[in-house]
């Protein structure tokens, strides 16, 4: 249906958190699949001792734009970006910039947060919800807007065992926590944090419910629309299959498993994935952002954007595709072979963190340190620890999907194909993360040979050294060395012999 790209086209669109993942794919559709659009007003900050500038032009360089250069290599002037530190007061916006934004803006993406799950709780209520209620506040100055498009997750309101497509009430009032936490020492707000956070995992999801009840109370006259995606993953089809920049959620799990460091997994075979791709995610918000515009619906319309309630895949089989691809397109440089396996049992788990994860790093280690390089393989585990641990949530329930069915605005996940989606989410982390040479696997491959070669000769050495121990202590074992021996060279003379009489 071709009535999305034109509504898009002569509009002015405004994106918060444009320079992050799903932010960037936004961008790209929008200028890929909306070429008439006005302009695209980015709000992004200084960082890592960039400037703005520097940053946006950083951005527009990636490979991620390349489809939508070729077809209009001037892609970049449509792009304006806008300084601004969402957590700052009045987001840090220029006068002359928000009178700019009040008079021009049509519709607002709003995506920007801190998705870390141990951001202390003071920070992540500052982004996520009081930025939230700032943007909401600058929207209602807006004269000409039509929507306000808001990104949440649908593990905001993962303490529910059904979430339906409403808005649920917060775990507190937002503006009394907001009050009662200003001024309030940092550590003390650390200690009441489990307490406040009670039966969510994380101050993101907390928070992130919170930002919803904003969004609904400061809602006034704005058309206003709320996008809950599960956990998101590389593109499936659009710009191109398996994009993908970071390692959150599933990325750095499937990487770590690739790189043959993660060999175990606290998680259930069956338990169903909820992986839903970037592209489908972006789709649907900009599809939402056009009915909200054109509907005008009297209350926010929110969208659960999950796969697991009617094209489900479940993690057992998603272990079963990635140790499968990484097997026959390996990264470089592993450090074991793939081979991870995922277990609910907590004693298994932990008795395989301790001999796959742990014993092999201090080996590591000391090899490093006899070879007079730094140790830094327990150093990774523990990272990696940290970040399994914080990964264990609990997931949302099925959650109906928006069922239509746009060609160029694809988010019907029933045509899903699991495995080619898992194969190519792994290539793409190979080459767009790690950013290595799909040329290079027949030397990756002959890296894993030479793992598989050292792993025989350590096992074999290992096991006659404990069986040497054994049999200097134990009478026993060196009868049964000697019965095993003799059997084995008495089935060697019958052979020989009843070979010789066959001839
Ligand atoms: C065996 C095959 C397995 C297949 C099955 C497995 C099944 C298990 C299920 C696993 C997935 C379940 C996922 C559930 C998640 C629900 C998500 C809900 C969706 C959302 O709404 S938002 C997205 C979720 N948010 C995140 O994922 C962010 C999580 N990250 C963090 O909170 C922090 O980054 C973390 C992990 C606490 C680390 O913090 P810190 O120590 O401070 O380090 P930095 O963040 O500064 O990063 C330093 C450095 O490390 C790199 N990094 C970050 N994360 C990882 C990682 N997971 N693995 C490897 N490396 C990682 C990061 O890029 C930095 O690198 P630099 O080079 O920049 O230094
Ligand atoms: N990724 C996922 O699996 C899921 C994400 N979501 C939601 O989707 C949205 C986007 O997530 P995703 O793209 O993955 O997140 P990213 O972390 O990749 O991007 C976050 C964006 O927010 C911006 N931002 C953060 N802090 C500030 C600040 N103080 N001032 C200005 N900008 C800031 C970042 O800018 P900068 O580059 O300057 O840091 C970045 O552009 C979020 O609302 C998230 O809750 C929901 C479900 C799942």
């Amino acid at each position: 249906m071709a009535s999305i790209s034109q509504w898009y086209a002569g509009k002015n669109v405004l994106i918060t958190g444009a320079t992050g993942f799903m932010g960037k794919v936004l961008v790209e559709k929008l200028l890929r699949s909306c070429p008439d659009v006005k302009a695209l007003y980015i709000l992004v900050r200084p960082k890592a001792g960039q400037s703005m500038s520097e940053r946006v032009q950083d951005m527009m360089k990636c490979k991620l734009f390349d489809r939508v250069r070729e077809v209009n290599p001037d892609f970049h002037q449509k792009i304006i970006p806008i300084s601004s530190e969402l957590t700052q007061p009045g987001l840090a916006i220029s006068p002359e910039d928000v009178q700019t934004l009040t008079s021009c803006i049509n519709i607002v993406f709003h995506c920007a947060a801190t998705i870390r799950f141990d951001e202390p709780l003071k920070h992540a209520l500052q982004l996520n919800v009081i930025a939230t209620q700032q943007l909401l506040s600058l929207a209602q100055q807006m004269q000409h807007l039509q929507a306000f498009i808001h990104i949440s997750t649908a593990y905001a309101n993962c303490n529910r065992r059904h979430i339906d497509e409403v808005i649920y009430p917060p775990p507190v009032e937002p503006k009394k926590l907001i009050d009662s936490l200003e001024g309030m020492d940092d550590s003390i707000v650390c200690d009441i944090t489990p307490r406040l956070l009670a039966d969510r995992p994380n101050t993101y999801t907390y928070t992130k419910a919170l930002a919803e009840c904003v969004v609904q109370q400061q809602s006034g006259k704005l058309n206003i629309a709320i996008i809950r995606p599960s956990i998101v993953g590389a593109s499936w089809q659009e710009p191109f299959p398996g994009w993908i920049d970071n390692f959150n959620g599933p990325s750095g799990v499937f990487i770590a498993a690739g790189k043959g460091i993660l060999r175990t997994m606290r998680a259930s075979n069956d338990a169903v994935a909820d992986l839903i791709p970037v592209d489908v995610v972006i789709n649907l918000t900009l599809a939402a952002g056009w009915y909200t515009a054109v509907h005008r619906p009297k209350t926010a319309l929110v969208y659960n954007c999950t796969t697991g309630g009617i094209n489900p895949f479940h993690w057992g089989e998603i272990e079963h595709h990635v140790m499968s691809t990484f097997k026959r397109n390996p990264l470089e440089q592993a450090f074991r072979r793939p081979n991870a396996n995922i277990t609910s049992n907590y004693l298994i788990y932990q008795y395989w963190i301790l001999v796959s994860h742990k014993f092999p790093a201090l080996i590591y280690d000391l090899f490093l340190r006899l070879s007079g390089q730094k140790p830094q393989m327990m150093r990774i585990f523990n990272r990696l620890h940290k970040a399994i641990g914080l990964l264990d949530l609990c997931g949302p329930n099925s959650a109906e999907l928006f069922l239509v069915i746009f060609q160029t605005f694809n988010f019907d996940v029933r045509q899903l194909n699991w495995p080619e989606y898992i194969e190519n989410y792994c290539i793409g982390t190979k080459k767009y993360v790690l950013n290595e040479d799909m040329s290079d696997i027949p030397a990756a491959r002959q890296h894993l040979r030479k793992l598989r070669n050292i792993r025989y000769t350590f096992n074999t050495v290992l096991l006659v050294f404990i069986w040497r121990v054994f049999i200097a202590r134990s009478q026993m074992a060196r009868n049964i060395w000697y019965f095993v021996v003799s059997l084995c060279f008495k089935f060697l003379s019958y052979f020989r012999a009843s070979s010789t009489l066959t001839q």
